[in-house]
């Protein structure tokens, strides 16, 4: 007999039928010996009415802080509405066909959460309840999404409902999976499986039988939203086996899989150890061309030279800059290939204003998937660095990693300081091999993935000074805004421009929380533009091609579609689009990867529109 927990997202659960057919399949499941904890969303999009609702009955113009924090506690309320419907009538279906159940909302099992309404985070989840009605031969069927507030007063859950953020509901199940050790948590959804991209804008994608958590955690965090990323977050940390199938099919799904036996401490299901190790590259050079014109086809024309020489870039970097019509880039390589890169770089005729080498720099690393939405934990390295006297010279960040450029003199202080603040070991760093021949075979790029929630934020004229960066994370930290793509822009003069993306539901709040500062803190104009997307593409086996941010640049280019925005790591490459390109963008960049399977993938709840 097996302990299995099964999520029905909203798509599965849209109608009454589609009630009955999820409560055939679990009917199936129990009568195959199995326990069943079965964990749902609200009902098709129920939980997007709800929304429209609030706004309808309560928007107001130009809102302050206080007053986007008043309608939080309200909005958790009006949301875990959604889930509690479905929970009744599924349970209630199930008891119609002689299955014994019970349906339990978030604060009936204690999902116990942090007490931040709207985005909280799981503490814990009490196995009690749950374990003792499946000794009763029933099916649990539980709310997804919500929980029940802790209060920190006496440290006990209190009465306040929370919810975990849209989407959240994978995360419900993955964390009550790890509560009750389960031998399987099962999503159920309106795909296949996992798939090299959307197979709503491209119906040819192809399903990949297995993605290892790491990539689904890119994939899933760049747009992908088959999976909350903090579920798989979640199955990482605790070793939860999980895959992701059709409630329309009986096929086999993607399974998600995971390199280590879980470790995690079941008290802090969310909040564990944010950050894992620190690492530190001194082989690292830095180039950097200044001023050049922002069309499509100059990131491309740069990088396909560079891997047509067989030069590794690392860390590549494109901000915004506060003069129209140009753009800075800068990119990082192995101390080794200088020679060769700056020869290419210099005779390349893309009207670069200065190229800048420096070889006396250094990459400090951070990583840990529990950095996730994490918004404080960027802010405290740059804090950490600012405190040691350390300036940021560049900065990248995907969801589980942040890099700082920092010069080489400053390394060992770096380190310590980092050792300090989150007291994690330092991971001696593996320099990455150039394309090895066991690698060549499999595809450098797994997925491709849009997003199209976010919008830019910019920051001009910033001191070039230590603390800045983390001032200005600061302000959205306390704001607990998440943001990513965070890029710091090369710069000749005494100021940077700090960029970063943050979802577009945050923009009035980090704006005016930014605004606030700009005296205090003496940066420049704070720009907004939520009329961007954001594309990436990922693969663990990235790092040993040369030449695949080149190809994604091509294939930009090659559509006439400008990129405003480069940020990489070892896994994914993103790029800032315009939204009107964005889907086109998402097209051209799968084709070039040649990713597209033969036969159309059908989405049944898209069809029924
Ligand atoms: N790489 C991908 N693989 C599979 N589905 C994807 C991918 N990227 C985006 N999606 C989209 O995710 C959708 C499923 O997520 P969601 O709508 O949240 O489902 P549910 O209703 O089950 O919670 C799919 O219909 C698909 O359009
Ligand atoms: N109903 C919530 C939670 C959720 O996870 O839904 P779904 O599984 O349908 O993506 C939302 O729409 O955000």
């Amino acid at each position: 007999m097996a302990l299995i927990v099964q999520k029905y997202g909203g798509s599965s659960v849209a109608d009454a039928d589609r009630i009955k057919a999820v409560r055939d399949r679990i009917k199936r499941t129990v009568d195959a010996s199995n326990q069943v904890v079965v964990v749902v969303s609200a009902m098709g999009k129920t939980t997007d009415g709800l929304v429209a609702l609030a706004e309808l009955v309560s928007a107001t113009p130009d809102p302050t802080l206080a007053e986007i924090a008043a309608k939080e506690r309200e909005m958790d309320l009006l949301l875990a509405t959604g889930e509690q419907i479905t929970i009744a009538a599924l349970s209630m279906a199930l008891q119609a066909v002689g299955q014994p159940a019970i349906a339990m909302n978030g604060s009936q099992v204690r999902v116990v959460t942090e007490p931040n309404h709207t985005r909280a985070r799981i503490l814990y989840v009490e196995p009690e309840q749950i374990r003792a009605a499946l000794d009763l031969g029933k099916v649990v069927v539980i709310a997804g999404f919500q929980g029940v507030a802790i209060d920190p007063a006496t440290g006990l859950p209190s009465n306040e409902i929370t919810t975990l953020g849209r989407g959240g509901s994978d995360t419900s199940a993955v964390a009550i999976a790890a509560a009750i050790n389960a031998d399987i948590c099962e999503i159920y959804t309106d795909v296949p499986g996992i798939l090299t991209t959307d197979p709503r804008i491209v119906p040819k994608a192809q399903m990949l039988a297995e993605i290892t958590c790491d990539e689904m955690l890119e994939l899933a965090s760049l747009g992908a939203k088959v999976l909350h990323p903090r579920s798989v977050e979640i199955a990482r940390n605790f070793g939860v086996k999980m895959c992701v199938r059709s409630s329309w099919l009986d096929d086999a799904g993607t399974v998600i899989t995971s390199p280590r036996f879980g470790t995690g401490n079941l008290k802090a299901l969310e909040v564990n150890r944010f950050v894992e190790t620190v690492s530190i590259d001194y082989d690292q050079v830095k180039i950097a061309l200044l001023q050049i014109p922002d069309r499509p086809g100059i990131a491309s024309q740069l990088f396909k030279s560079l891997a047509d020489q067989g030069i590794n870039v690392d860390l590549i970097i494109q901000a915004v800059q506060e003069t129209e019509g140009v753009n800075d880039i800068a990119f990082t390589i192995p101390q080794k290939q200088l020679q060769l890169a700056e020869v290419v770089t210099r005779s390349l005729e893309i009207g670069a204003s200065l190229v800048t080498v420096d070889s006396a720099i250094a990459k400090i690393s951070i990583m840990g998937v529990g950095m996730i939405g994490q918004p404080g934990v960027a802010a405290q390295m740059f804090t950490a660095l600012a405190e040691s006297g350390i300036n940021i010279q560049m900065i990248s960040t995907s969801e589980i990693k942040i890099s700082c450029v920092i010069a080489s003199t400053d390394g060992e202080a770096a380190i310590a300081a980092i050792q300090k603040t989150f007291d994690v070991p330092v991971q001696s760093h593996q320099a990455c091999e150039i394309t090895s021949e066991a690698n060549a075979n499999i595809s450098p790029v797994r997925g491709v993935a849009l997003d199209r929630n976010r919008a830019r934020i910019a920051v001009q004229q910033v001191p070039d000074r230590p603390g800045m960066a983390a001032k200005i994370l600061e302000q959205l930290v306390e704001q607990n805004i998440s943001l990513d793509m965070i890029v710091q822009s090369q710069s000749d003069r005494d100021v940077n421009e700090i960029a970063f993306t943050v979802a577009i539901a945050d923009l009035a709040k980090a704006e005016t929380a930014l605004k606030q500062y700009t005296k205090a803190l003496g940066y420049g104009e704070v720009t907004c533009d939520a009329d961007i997307s954001k594309v990436s593409i990922v693969g663990a086996n990235m790092i040993h091609q040369s030449g695949i941010a080149a190809r994604m640049f091509s294939a930009l280019a090659n559509s006439d579609i400008n990129i405003e925005m480069i940020a990489t790591s070892e896994i994914k490459v993103s790029c800032v689009v315009r939204d009107h390109q964005a889907e086109q963008a998402l097209k051209v960049i799968h084709q070039e990867f040649n990713l597209s399977g033969d036969h159309e993938i059908e989405v049944p709840s898209a069809l029924k529109k």
